[in-house]
């Protein structure tokens, strides 16, 4: 079994390990002319969690550009597809079922699409497709969420914000994503003591699970550009004051990463005034919810920004950032790159597949260089297609020898 936050072997000593290797072939590829150079080949079981409204779109195209570039590797897949969030609902009556979390346990990786829609909008707390996710991510202990936004030069003229704003950005937002006032208690609905009605949250972590997610943004930005960002609210809030701390306390153990400090108030303007400031960025559960949607924007859409969900041991799960999006599912409008990038994320982090990672990473970067734009990220002078058109297109790239090349 692979992947987690040692970004690939099941079970991890070192914190985080950013150069996986591969799983070790399980036998050698068919006996032919040309057996002295076939790469063996190697099996890998993924889930497949397509969930709702654009999900089942985004995770079918990816799933065949993830095939593809794992077999021009030596790479075997093995899927197996189970209900989740609404879908799961309307099929089971529950938004995650057993059966779908112990599938997901046991695979290697977990490739997840979107799950939320208007038809459950209004069920009770535990029977909204969104609780579904959140026990996944418990499930699986996935506590490290690696947000990458990267502003690629075709499509600058996507983006809202300037040419000369956007260009060249290049973060990585590091997100807690298994504590934080999302799970914290007591939480729930009640009366005050002037018998009004009330819900309540907590925003509440512990030494534990603040020191381990720094030490994965503190290794990430060793391996990038060296800076890593707070962000918190330590001007009003015990929780971030004690996120500060406890952050403060293990850069200690990093003296060549530079490390700041930002409320976050301040980060989501400073994001929109001059991104370019910022290398690797690590924050709380929600405000890495937001802040990395507000990066997604920057690239040109929701809809090309990928993810990984890694923990110390165990698969890890890989989703697009954005949700179902109701608005235009069932169209073919939805832009499959967020989720085929997070295929390759799939590969890289969780598998140890680099080689077939950059295969995906450059299919996709030949697939905008020949003009191809879904309308999210459509300018004038390309070719407008939907998300299946867009596949195709990323399949051919994946095929070509340019995907092996760039
Ligand atoms: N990880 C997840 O599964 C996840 C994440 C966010 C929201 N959700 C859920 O999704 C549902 C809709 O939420 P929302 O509307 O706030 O956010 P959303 O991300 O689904 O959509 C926001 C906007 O972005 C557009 N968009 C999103 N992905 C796109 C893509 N791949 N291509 C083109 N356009 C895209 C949508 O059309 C919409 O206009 C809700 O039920 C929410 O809870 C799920
Ligand atoms: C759907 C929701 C539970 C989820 C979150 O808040 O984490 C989503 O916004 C995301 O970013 O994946």
């Amino acid at each position: 079994m692979a992947a987690s936050i040692q970004l690939h072997a099941r079970s991890i000593k070192a914190p985080f390990n950013l150069k996986p290797v591969a799983k070790q072939s399980l036998k050698p590829s068919r006996i032919s002319c040309a057996a002295a150079v076939a790469k063996p080949t190697t099996r890998y079981s993924i889930t497949l969690l397509p969930g709702d409204g654009i999900g089942p779109e985004v995770i079918s195209v990816a799933k065949t550009v993830l095939k593809l570039a794992g077999s021009l590797e030596g790479i075997e897949f093995s899927f197996q597809q189970m209900p989740m969030g609404g879908a799961a609902l309307d099929l089971t009556g529950v938004p995650l079922p057993e059966e779908t979390l112990s599938a997901a346990q046991r695979a290697d990786a977990i490739l997840l699409g979107a799950i939320g829609g208007y038809k459950w909008d209004k069920n009770e707390k535990h029977l909204k497709p969104e609780t579904g996710l959140l026990q996944l991510r418990e499930g699986l202990k996935v506590f490290a969420n690696l947000r990458p936004a990267t502003v690629l030069p075709q499509l600058v003229d996507s983006s809202t914000l300037k040419k000369d704003v956007a260009e060249g950005v290049d973060l990585m937002v590091v997100r807690e994503l298994t504590g934080g006032i999302y799970f914290g208690k007591p939480r729930g609905f009640g009366t005050n003591e002037k018998g009004e009605d009330i819900g309540f949250n907590t925003e509440v972590y512990a030494t534990h699970e603040i020191d381990r997610i720094a030490r994965i943004a503190f290794e990430i930005a060793r391996k990038r550009r060296g800076q890593l960002c707070s962000v918190d609210k330590a001007n009003v809030l015990e929780a971030s004051m004690f996120w500060r701390k406890r952050v403060t306390a293990i850069a200690s153990e990093y003296p060549d990463v530079e490390l700041s400090h930002m409320y976050v108030d301040n980060a989501a303007m400073q994001l929109v005034r001059y991104p370019k400031q910022f290398d690797t960025i690590v924050t709380n559960n929600i405000f890495g919810d937001i802040l990395s949607d507000e990066a997604s924007m920057i690239t040109g859409s929701i809809g090309m920004l990928p993810s990984a969900s890694l923990g110390e041991s165990g698969p890890g799960l890989f989703e697009p950032i954005h949700g179902s999006a109701p608005d235009i599912a069932g169209q073919d409008k939805a832009n499959p790159l967020a989720t085929i990038l997070s295929a390759a994320m799939l590969l890289k982090y969780g598998l140890g597949e680099a080689n077939a990672a950059k295969r995906i990473e450059n299919a996709v970067l030949d697939t905008l260089n020949r003009g191809f734009r879904t309308g999210d990220i459509y300018s004038a002078g390309n070719k407008l297609v939907g998300c299946k058109e867009m596949g195709e297109e990323v399949l051919k790239s994946v095929g070509s020898s340019v995907a092996a090349a760039i």
